[in-house]
């Protein structure tokens, strides 16, 4: 092969591959018509092919990186996709082609491997940005809710042990950086170099190749969990429920008791599973956008400075801290978030898991129906995590009461550090 990629001893500037040439595969972002819209291609190994800034893989391709660089992986290896191909089908919906309805990810990442099979079968290193495939979740919580009979064994949706079958979904990020821009209010131009600028240059095409709309941001993507009959999702005349979740790793998986997340995310799962058994289907997504997208280290520190903060750990100074630290309260900005709904042509979610008025502006905003809104039930939150629950319902959370007064807020508290 001529374009061996890595392996040449000279270095390739990504920003400067053919002095000017055309793209030869140009993307029409938004065009209904995947073959008019064209694959997405971040590959490293043909510089000529590639159409998008960045890499396949998100964050993981740091870790490609080091399999390359260590000798463990060839550059120039092509993902062998026999047998890869969704357990379920997923659109095409109108949404897929409505411009400015998706910006975040690749419609048709799913299906490229049939879609431009021919591309591929010529050697075009074209990637799947999503996958779809089946699992049997085994949830504590969820045993011990058939054996207190709120859930009943149905032997498709919940098994005989216990187990909740699921389809679930893997999905990468894919940024078209002009409808990113607009989402934000920002110009392309701006966004384009304060993307370059806070990632210390680390792609010099979004400053120098202007004609390159799509990037591949090093971030984490979306999981997704469809319970019960997955076609019922964009049917508006079956239910839907839906919990749209974000990271929370200390509470998800090791149960740490300072917030809502584990017992929230449980809940939505449930209320999922009894949607579906009733005819209708239940949604999870689940956003890797951990700490609030600032990340564990300064939510780590959020917490120590809640916990050793004078006065002790209340409600009243609870988005406070976080801003402290890191200099905003929430850099997840939900813009973003329904791009995913509308992939899977949702356009009504019947019952909705959350309470925050975040979640529920950009879904009403993007033009996603809302039906009922579905508090955490109050036995399932932690006593410490009554800070949290306090200071989000003051700061205009929904809750079906009247939101705390000021001085609940300075006496709701939580454990302070030395009672760990
Ligand atoms: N920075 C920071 N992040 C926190 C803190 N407490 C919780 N988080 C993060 O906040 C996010 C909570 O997300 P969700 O569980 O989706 O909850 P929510 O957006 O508040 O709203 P609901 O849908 O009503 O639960 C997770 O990413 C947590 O890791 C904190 O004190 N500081
Ligand atoms: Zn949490």
């Amino acid at each position: 092969m001529s374009d061996s990629g890595n392996r040449t001893s000279h270095i390739r500037l990504t920003s400067h591959p053919g002095a000017g040439a055309p793209i030869r595969y140009p993307i029409k972002w938004g065009a209904a018509d995947p073959l008019e819209r064209g694959p997405v291609i971040g590959t490293v190994s043909r510089a000529g092919d590639r159409n998008t800034i960045g890499s396949h893989g998100g964050s993981y391709s740091l870790y490609r990186a080091l399999a390359v660089s260590s000798g463990a992986l060839n550059p120039i290896q092509r993902p062998d996709l026999t047998n890869t191909s969704p357990v379920v089908g997923v659109g095409p919906f109108p949404q897929w082609g409505t411009p400015g309805k998706i910006v975040s990810l690749d419609p048709f990442g799913h299906m490229v491997a049939s879609l431009y099979g021919d591309l591929i079968a010529e050697g075009v290193d074209i990637r799947p940005t999503i996958a779809i495939t089946k699992a049997r979740l085994t949830v504590m919580e969820l045993q011990q809710a058939i054996r207190d009979q709120r859930l009943k064994v149905d032997g498709d949706i919940v098994r005989e042990g216990g187990e909740i079958s699921v389809v679930k979904a893997a999905v990468d990020p894919v940024w078209y950086l002009p409808g990113i821009a607009e989402r934000f209010g920002v110009s392309d131009e701006k966004l384009r170099r304060t993307l370059f600028e806070q990632t210390a240059g680390m792609y010099p095409e979004l400053v120098t190749r202007p004609d390159l709309d799509v990037f591949l941001p090093p971030i984490g993507g979306i999981t997704l969990y469809i319970f019960g009959d997955p076609s019922a999702i964009a049917d508006p005349k079956r239910r839907l429920t839906c919990r749209v979740h974000d990271e929370c790793n200390g509470s998800d998986v090791f149960g740490s008791d300072i917030c809502t997340c584990r017992p929230y995310l449980i809940h939505g799962i449930e209320e999922c599973v009894k949607e579906a058994q009733a005819g209708g289907a239940g949604l999870v997504v689940y956003n890797r956008k951990e700490g609030r997208a600032l990340g564990e280290v300064t939510k780590f520190l959020v917490y120590n400075a809640r916990k050793r903060q004078e006065g002790g750990d209340t409600a009243a100074k609870y988005f406070e801290r976080t801003e402290c630290v890191a200099g905003v309260q929430d850099a997840r900005f939900q813009q973003l978030m329904p791009d995913v709904l509308h992939w899977l042509g949702i356009t009504r979610i019947d019952r909705f898991v959350s309470m925050s008025d975040m979640k529920y502006d950009a879904i009403t905003g993007s033009g996603i129906e809302i039906g009922e809104r579905v508090p955490i039930p109050a036995d399932l939150i932690p006593i410490d995590a009554m800070v949290e629950m306090e200071a989000k319902k003051a700061a205009g959370y929904f809750t079906p009461e009247a939101p705390p007064a000021v001085e609940d807020l300075l006496s709701t508290k939580g454990r302070p550090i030395e009672e760990y």
